[in-house]
Formats: structure tokens, C-alpha cells, sequence
């Protein structure tokens, strides 16, 4: 499972020793600049005190962790959202702040194999614990197996996180447990567990982390757009460390020249881009106002390239008049913020839907940097427009709701929540918008079907569906329009016309593109 300990806000760093002042909890341990702890004493010593004469305080930064942990097991929450304001609220620092997020994201990503690991130390079925002490266990192995933190550090400080959250009863367990964690190491478990086992997903889906569903799923998806099966494990791997924050400048908009003064590298797949050196993002006045924005390369390249189509001259409209695009399925509004600025540039205007209310919101607030005259948002169902809106578009985005398992090294406890039922679900909705999107786009224009999953039954399935049912469409080739607006030698994701990124391969979400152009 190597890379389950990647953080999102450890990075950078920039002062050493511990953060906490005065009235904090007593740790003998310190923080380095990685929010890793280090302590003098050796690895796999523990205090012969007894759990109860231990410390009592929760370390804040394992509270935080622990806290996300509860808030996605009872309250279905999503961590990225949860973790800031847990973060906030225990007015964390930096460093702790890299540490607590290192925890939560680890330990909810590891969670299928720590749970295997804890089931052969606890003596009746995991099911059978309060979950709030399966939780503080599964904080207790990451540490153990997976930061590096030293032995005694961890247990203690689960212990005491244990006493102060949960009560003084669990205390004795959790010692036990974690002792017989830290007999071996990450490896040494991982052999153990898949000792015996002949089945390459079982044995994957221990080592890497994934539900045995999702293995399969991710297999059948490389093979689905013409790649080998035998990178899955780099596949699995690359879900499994934490991605670096891609920063775009909105074309005409934008500069990035202030997140380069500050640290920030220049992008490689994709010009306008670059990769964030970490921390609060907020300290740019270019983020601040909204003209430079955080957003994954592969969502920037598959907007750019349904802006980058060739549709030759128009013949039906009158000198001038600009083109018209629509972003079907616009929330939050990371893709519209990108449209918005290129149909700027291009002469052209934007109309970007969201059903949600609270997400149309979002898109307005993300559209705020590019001129009013050239957007507007609608709220309303995707669905429809085709129908009240017919041939009345040159260029639609349908980026669908999809299970996103393209994205699980942004969402730790996805992969945990996710059925094979929701692939199935989607379908239906996928379709209709897809539908919809050919509907509303004039003869001539084109529309991006856009997944952020690289799973066959909502990427190619879907749009072999629509190209079937209907004799007025033509493929275009995704790979060659993304060539096109990637710097040069650097994507090659092209395959039969539609085009899969990969996070293995070209480090962005694994974000499907197809190009469906409607006859003229
Ligand atoms: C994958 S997200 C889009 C991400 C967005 N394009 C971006 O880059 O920020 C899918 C969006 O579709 C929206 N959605 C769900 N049902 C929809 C419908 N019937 N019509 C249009 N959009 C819908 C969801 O609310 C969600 O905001």
C-alpha cells in the first residue's frame, strides 16, 4: 500500500520543532517541517506505564483526524469538505494541519487493509466494536505502519485520544490491539495477509487498497480503452498518493506570474498551468480574486479541447454574431470558469447549467473573474434544454455525474462508499443527458462527453448508445484535439477516437473525453 501515507498539506513546511505552545498536550515527540514526528528513543519502545496512568489530552491534530473519521462513518461526509473546518476550529498550524490531514486521508485510504490487518488482532469481529473505536484503531495503525511515527508516540497518543473522546474502558483494548499492530511492519502485514492467496485481485485489492469491485472495474477500464491490464497496480498505486495541486491562469484573464514568484512550477501537459508548492493557496491575491484557479490538468484539457474544435466557417448565421456554448452540467463551475474566459476570448458567450441551487451558486462565484456579458447561469434540469432549447448551441459541455472513480486520490473514503449498484444507476441519467446535450447543439456544432471515471459502462458504453440510435452524429478524434491543446509531445491519450487520461500515466484524474460532432 505504499503511498496510502501521501498528504495534501504537509508539504512545504516551514518551521521545525513542535507547534504546540503552552497548555497543549505533552508529547514527547516533535513535528518536523513534514508534520512527521520524530523521537529520540527507538522505534518499537512503549512506556511500561499502564494506558490508564497515561496521557489523558487529545493531541489536536489527532483529534481533527479522528473527528474527520467519525463525521464520514456516521454522518456520510465527505472529507475534503470536513477537514478544513475541523482544521479551523482546532485552530491548528501549519505543520499540524499537514499531520492531521496526513492521518485522515491515510487512514481513510488504507481503511479495506488496516481493517484486514485489525481483524487478525482483535478477538471478534470488527463489526462488533463501537465504531468509534474502530476508528481510533484505524488511526492508531496508520501511524504505526504508515508515518512513521515512533511506536510509543502512536500508541500513547491513540490511548489518550481514546480516554478523552471515547472513555477510560477502550483505553485497555486499543493498547492491546496497537501493540499487536506494531509487531510487524506494513510489509511484513501484507505478506502475511496475502500469504496463500492465488488471486491477483484479492491480492491487489489487499496491497493497493481498493475493494476487490474496484480492482476489477479499473482492469476491465485499462483494457476497455486499449491499455494492458498489467498496469493495474500502477493504476491502484498512483489513487493512493496524494495528487499536487495544478493551478490554472484563465486564458486572457489570469497570470500566474504571482504563483511562480511564490514556488509554483510551470505545468508540463498543458500551457497556463502550474503545480502548486502547497500551503494556503488563499495568500494569492490572483486565487483571492478568482483569475487564477485551483483545477486539475485533466478537467483544464478536456474544456480546452471542446473549445479548441474546429467547426469551419458558418453559414447560417449572420457576419458577427459570436458562437454559443453550453456547459450542461456546471457545478461547482471549475470547467465553466475556463469556458467562460475562452468564450471571451473566442468572441463568444456561455450559458452554464447546474440543477442544484446551492452548486449553481458556486458557478456564478467561480464565473466571477470573466465579464458578465459573455455568462449566465440557469438552474434548472439538464434534461430539458435539449428539448426547450433545440439546435440552439455550437458547442455543449456534458460533463455527467459519474461514480468519479477517476478521482479517488482527491476523495480517500470514496473507493469505501461506492457500489457497483451506483455504476448501474447512473446510467440512465448519463444517457439522458447525453441526449440532451445532441438535442440542443446546432448541425455542425459539437459536443465533449465528459467523465471523470474511466469505467467502460459510463464512457464508451454511453456514447456507443447515442452514435447507434442516431444517423446524424460523427466521432471525432478526443486524442488529437487534446494533442492539440497539450504542449507538444507531452499527452498521447488518444484511442479510437475517444481519449482516457490516466493518473499513472499522465499524473492528472482519470477523465474521459469523447467528441461527438452532429452532421451538418
Ligand atoms: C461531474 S459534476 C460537473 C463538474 C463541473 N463540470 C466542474 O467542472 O466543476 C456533475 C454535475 O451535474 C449535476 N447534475 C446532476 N443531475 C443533473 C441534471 N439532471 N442536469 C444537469 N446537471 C445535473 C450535479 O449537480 C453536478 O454538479
Amino acid at each position: 500500500m505504499s503511498g496510502s501515507g501521501g498528504n495534501t498539506g504537509a508539504r512545504g513546511g516551514d518551521r521545525g520543532g513542535s507547534s504546540r505552545g503552552k497548555g497543549g498536550p505533552r508529547d514527547s515527540s516533535t513535528r518536523n517541517a513534514q508534520g512527521r514526528e520524530r523521537n529520540r528513543s527507538s522505534q518499537k519502545s512503549f512506556t511500561e506505564n499502564a494506558p490508564a496512568q497515561r496521557t489523558r489530552r487529545a493531541d489536536p491534530a489527532r483529534l481533527v483526524a479522528f473527528e474527520v473519521l467519525r463525521a464520514v462513518a456516521s454522518e456520510d461526509a465527505y472529507a475534503n469538505l470536513v477537514l478544513p473546518s475541523r482544521i479551523r476550529h482546532h485552530g491548528l498550524d501549519k505543520r499540524d494541519a499537514g499531520f492531521a490531514t496526513e492521518l485522515s486521508y491515510g487512514a481513510l485510504r488504507g481503511q479495506g487493509t488496516y481493517d484486514s490487518i485489525l481483524a487478525r488482532c482483535v478477538d471478534r469481529p470488527l463489526d462488533q466494536l463501537d465504531p468509534a473505536i474502530l476508528d481510533a484503531l484505524r488511526i492508531g495503525v496508520h501511524q504505526l505502519l504508515a508515518m512513521r511515527v515512533p511506536a510509543h508516540a502512536a500508541l500513547d497518543q491513540t490511548v489518550g485520544l481514546a480516554r478523552a473522546v471515547i472513555g477510560a474502558g477502550p483505553s485497555a483494548l486499543i493498547n492491546a490491539v496497537l501493540r499487536k499492530v506494531s509487531a510487524h511492519t506494513l510489509e511484513e502485514w501484507l505478506d502475511l495477509l496475502v500469504a496463500g492467496e492465488s488471486d491477483e485481485t484479492k491480492i491487489a485489492s489487499i496491497r493497493y487498497a481498493h475493494p476487490e469491485w474496484i480492482v476489477r472495474a479499473m482492469r476491465q477500464s485499462l483494457v476497455a480503452h486499449g491499455r494492458s491490464a498489467a498496469e493495474i497496480n500502477d493504476l491502484l498505486e498512483a489513487d493512493n498518493a496524494a495528487p499536487v495541486v495544478n493551478l490554472v491562469a484563465l486564458p486572457g484573464l489570469g497570470s500566474l506570474d504571482e504563483a511562480l514568484e511564490n514556488g509554483a512550477t510551470p505545468g508540463e501537459l498543458v500551457e497556463g498551468s502550474a503545480l502548486s508548492s502547497g500551503g494556503d493557496l488563499g495568500r494569492l491575491a490572483t486565487v483571492r480574486e478568482g483569475s487564477t484557479r485551483v483545477q486539475d490538468v485533466g478537467s483544464q484539457l478536456v474544456a480546452r479541447a471542446m473549445a479548441a474544435v474546429d467547426l469551419g466557417p458558418r453559414t447560417d448565421t449572420p457576419d458577427g454574431a459570436g458562437e454559443r456554448w453550453l456547459d450542461l452540467c456546471a457545478g461547482p463551475g471549475g470547467k465553466a470558469a475556463l469556458l467562460g474566459a475562452l468564450a471571451r476570448q473566442q468572441g463568444a458567450t456561455l450559458l452554464a447549467n447546474e440543477p442544484a441551487p446551492h452548486r449553481a451558486k458556486l458557478v456564478s462565484q467561480a464565473l466571477s473573474a470573466v465579464p458578465k456579458d459573455v455568462w449566465r447561469v440557469r438552474t434548472g434540469d439538464g434534461r430539458e434544454v435539449g428539448t426547450e432549447q433545440p439546435e440552439s448551441f455550437d458547442r455543449v459541455l456534458v460533463d455527467v455525474p459519474c461514480s468519479g472513480l477517476g478521482a479517488l486520490r482527491r476523495r480517500p473514503e470514496s473507493r469505501w462508499r461506492r457500489t457497483p449498484k451506483d455504476l448501474a444507476d447512473l446510467g440512465p441519467l448519463q444517457r439522458a443527458l447525453l441526449t440532451s446535450a445532441l438535442d440542443a447543439v446546432r448541425p455542425g456544432g459539437v459536443v465533449a462527453y465528459v467523465t471523470c471515471s474511466p469505467h467502460p459502462a459510463e464512457t464508451t458504453a454511453v456514447v456507443t448508445d447515442a452514435l447507434r440510435k442516431r444517423d446524424d452524429l460523427e466521432l471525432l478524434d478526443a486524442g488529437a484535439v487534446l494533442d492539440g491543446v497539450s504542449l507538444p509531445g507531452k499527452l498521447g491519450a488518444g484511442h479510437d477516437s475517444t481519449a482516457q487520461l490516466w493518473p499513472h500515466i499522465h499524473s492528472t484524474d482519470a477523465m474521459f473525453l469523447a467528441l461527438i460532432r452532429k452532421k451538418a
